[in-house]
């Protein structure tokens, strides 16, 4: 029995209390290293991020991740440390640095842990290794180039004239207000789901009727035909949540065991769901082999560098990043438009001046109209789409003259860069004319919601002949209306890997002139 100052302790006490003090030693020699003697120690921040990934993992789950990043650089500077492990910065040139194109033989900075899944194979944007990154993006590149766009219009054309009508049908002709995040929704999913699988219009509902026929499906995900949510869409954006927490679990693998209680009930199945439907899509578009149509599966199909469960991976994360962006970005123009009257009679002037029928409006009349174009792009940089700040490791480089250690996590504070005074005239703002001609001598570079290098998005001009398609629709058609005011919205927003964009009640009202 060991006496410790004249205490007798029995012997399994003392094994308890010597282990429990040798945690406590351990877990204060970390904590002094990691605020006092780590690489990143010179880096302000909150205290508990520099000690902890439980910081990280406060900030994810509260769902305000951006803001609470924002705030932190307004208030500490270019660059913080929000993880024992991790540095954020809030200026162009380090995202330039992070992720711009590297000249030959210097080391890249690649993707982190915080992009994989449960996926046996990894697919496009969660591919960590550049070389199966760089295979697959070069098979799926040619569905992007200029002459997959144009066929590609024709199937925005399609879905854009049947969601103005029912935009006119279900609002009652602008009596009843639509709520503008869920009616985007039933566009860009369907635009997706037809580029995706085939342009051909009666195709995909054949198609889908067959995989998924005991559910009854109708169109692509039949959002616009219905005028409401497929359940698909519904199950897509709720297993966001779930792979937001994959990340939670990954940092901190002793939350595994809670998460079945912390999760909304169903979400584990909810992954499943989506998984399995995207599953079966794939695999009835891989049995019809060359359709003689270009859809996004020809391409990989024709490329043939790509194994089959490689192909089939890619439909789920293809269908998330082609849709949810786009209504996302169509949901804060519709905001911006609402909040900023004088912009919207601008827009007005110039679409209804362009324009005097619906067939004109195009992707190549579009991409002629300014105001259009600046109205997005100032949308696009107030409230970028993409809301988490894409994190990489260092491959050991120099980071905004900063030389960041090997390993070390790195990213870019979206918000900060869009709103910073350094950068940008009047950066809260919203002022679409910025981005025509001279502009207002901006730094444009520090607005890239669609990233820039070596892993920059794909669908870019996909991306924006639909959004100019559709608003140009809406505004020759339309007189909209905030049906229920508010002075907020971008900040009721929250992140799940993308937004979760609050509710935006709009009532559209026939033009009169039309
Ligand atoms: C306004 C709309 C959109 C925005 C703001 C946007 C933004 C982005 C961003 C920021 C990334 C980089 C993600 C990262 O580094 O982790 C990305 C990647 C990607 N996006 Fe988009 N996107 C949009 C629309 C689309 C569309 C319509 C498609 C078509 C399917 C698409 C397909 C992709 C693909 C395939 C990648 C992965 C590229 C790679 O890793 O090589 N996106 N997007």
């Amino acid at each position: 029995m060991p006496d410790i100052g004249g205490l007798h302790i029995a012997g399994p006490a003392f094994g308890a209390l010597a282990v429990t003090l040798s945690i406590i030693l351990y877990y204060a020699a970390q904590t002094v290293y990691l605020l006092f003697f780590h690489p990143l120690a010179k880096y302000p921040g909150p205290k508990l991020a520099a000690i902890s990934e439980l910081w990280w993992v406060w900030a994810l789950s509260s769902e305000r991740f951006p803001f609470i990043v924002y705030d932190l650089h307004k208030k500490h500077g270019d660059v913080i440390r929000i993880g024992p492990n991790e540095l954020s910065f809030a200026t162009a040139e380090a995202f330039q640095d992070i992720h711009g194109h590297v000249s030959k033989g210097k080391a890249r900075f690649l993707k982190t842990e915080f992009y994989d899944n449960d996926d046996p194979v990894p697919r496009i944007v969660g591919a960590r290794d550049p070389e199966v990154h760089a295979r697959q993006r070069k098979a799926l590149s040619h569905a992007f180039s200029a002459k997959s766009l144009r066929d590609q219009e024709e199937i925005v054309q399609k879905y854009v004239d049947g969601f103005v009508q029912q935009l006119a049908k279900l609002g009652d002709h602008g009596k009843k207000a639509l709520n503008v995040p869920e009616t985007f929704n039933w566009l860009t999913f369907d635009v997706i789901g037809s580029c995706y699988l085939c342009p051909e219009s009666v195709r995909p509902i054949r198609l889908l009727m067959q995989c998924l026929g005991d559910l009854s499906f109708g169109e692509p995900f039949g959002g616009v035909a219905k005028g409401e949510t497929h359940v698909w869409i519904k199950v897509i954006l709720d297993s966001v949540l779930y792979m937001q927490t994959t990340f939670l679990r990954k940092r901190l693998p002793f939350l595994n065991p809670i998460m079945p209680y912390i999760l909304p009930k169903g979400s584990t199945e909810k992954v499943k769901t989506h998984r399995e439907f995207s599953k079966r899509l794939s695999e009835k578009r891989l049995q019809m082999g060359d359709t003689g149509r270009a859809d996004f599966f020809s391409h990989m199909l024709k490329k043939n560098t790509m194994s089959v469960q490689e192909m089939m991976s890619q439909t789920s994360t293809l269908i998330i990043a082609g849709s949810e962006t786009t209504a996302t970005s169509l949901s804060g123009i519709t905001w911006f438009l609402l909040k900023n009257p004088d912009c919207m009679v601008r827009l007005q002037k110039e679409v209804r001046g362009a324009f005097t029928s619906l067939d004109q409006i195009t992707g190549e009349s579009t991409a002629g109209l300014p105001y259009l174009h600046g109205v997005i792009e100032e949308s696009l940089r107030l409230f970028p789409p993409v809301p988490f700040s894409l994190p990489r490791h260092s491959p050991g480089a120099v980071v905004d003259g900063y030389y960041v250690p090997k390993g070390t996590v790195v990213s870019v504070a979206p918000l900060n860069l869009t709103r910073d005074p350094r950068y940008w005239q009047d950066p809260d703002s919203f002022r679409p004319e910025r981005w025509i001609g001279e502009g207002f001598n901006d730094q444009k570079k520090a607005s890239q919601p669609f990233s820039t290098g070596p892993r920059a998005c794909l669908g870019i001009n996909l991306a924006y002949l639909e959004m100019k398609i559709v608003l140009a629709t809406m505004v020759f058609l339309f007189d909209w209306e905030l049906a229920v005011p508010r002075d907020e919205w971008i900040r009721d927003c929250k992140m799940r890997i993308l937004w979760k964009k609050a509710d935006l009640w709009v009532k559209y009202h026939p033009r009169v002139a039309a």
